[in-house]
């Protein structure tokens, strides 16, 4: 391991990469939000200025990902410009061993969802520590809710068990607000026995506009390891 460099990050720069690598040219690239794909779209924006990789368009998952794509030069299209995505690539705060995800770590996860689930080809790249046996050991469920029903939504969910509490911004005071000017639930579990039909209650909650949980949509996930001192990338 290079002496000093966060294990962590070297994961997530190998896995970045390795996900690049599977873009080919001329394919519509739906671009996500995070640390670990803002490693991604720099290498494919490396690759693009090197020539090895030729007319890809992407589609951004956040305002973050749009900046990083204009930052390192890749061309950017929208969802009323194209009708299919080849390949989309994100991260994710949970994989189960379905590939089941929780997301919205970075308050992402509506835009991040109507992209993904567009895509032909959904590669999900992690750290080794996202990898959990079941939905919610860790990670609470994001829900994106708009601001005006923010009280009867966390009543409600509640109702259901969840222990509910509102993002707060850091270095900014008050919620957090998401690009389309909503506020994020991040909902606590005991246990999540169904990922699926959780799913679908919390989105029945009027005034609530996606959450976080995503089921049976990825195709492959890309795990960084590090291994005798070294970072790998394993497939799953
Ligand atoms: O869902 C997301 C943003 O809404 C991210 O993909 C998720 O939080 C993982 O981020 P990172 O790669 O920084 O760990």
């Amino acid at each position: 391991m290079t002496a000093g460099v966060d294990p962590v990050k070297l994961m997530k720069q190998e896995v970045g990469k390795a996900a690049a690598d599977r873009v080919q040219s001329g394919t519509i690239v739906g671009l996500g939000t995070g640390s670990t794909t803002a490693y991604t779209i720099q290498f494919l924006g490396d690759r693009l200025k090197s020539g090895k990789l030729k007319d890809i368009v992407g589609i951004p998952t956040s305002f973050q990902a749009e900046v990083l794509a204009k930052q390192y030069g890749i061309p950017l299209t929208t969802l009323d410009a194209v009708d299919r995505i080849d390949i989309a690539i994100d991260g994710a705060d949970e994989v189960d061993p379905q590939k089941n995800l929780i997301k919205g770590g970075g308050a992402a996860h509506t835009r991040e969802k109507i992209v993904d689930y567009l895509a032909d080809q959904f590669i999900v790249v992690v750290d080794s520590s996202k990898i959990v046996d079941r939905l919610g050991s860790s990670f609470a469920v994001p829900v994106e809710v708009i601001p005006m029903a923010i009280s009867p939504v966390m009543r409600a969910i509640e109702k259901l068990g969840g222990k509910p509490e509102l993002r707060m911004g850091v270095k900014k005071a008050g919620p957090v607000i998401t690009d389309q000017g909503n506020m994020v639930v991040d909902v606590k579990f005991d246990r999540i026995d169904n990922p699926a039909e959780l799913e679908k209650t919390l989105n029945n909650i009027p005034g609530v506009l996606e959450n976080g949980i995503f089921v049976g949509v990825t195709d492959l996930v890309l795990i960084g390891e590090v291994q005798d001192d070294k970072p790998v990338v394993k497939e799953m």
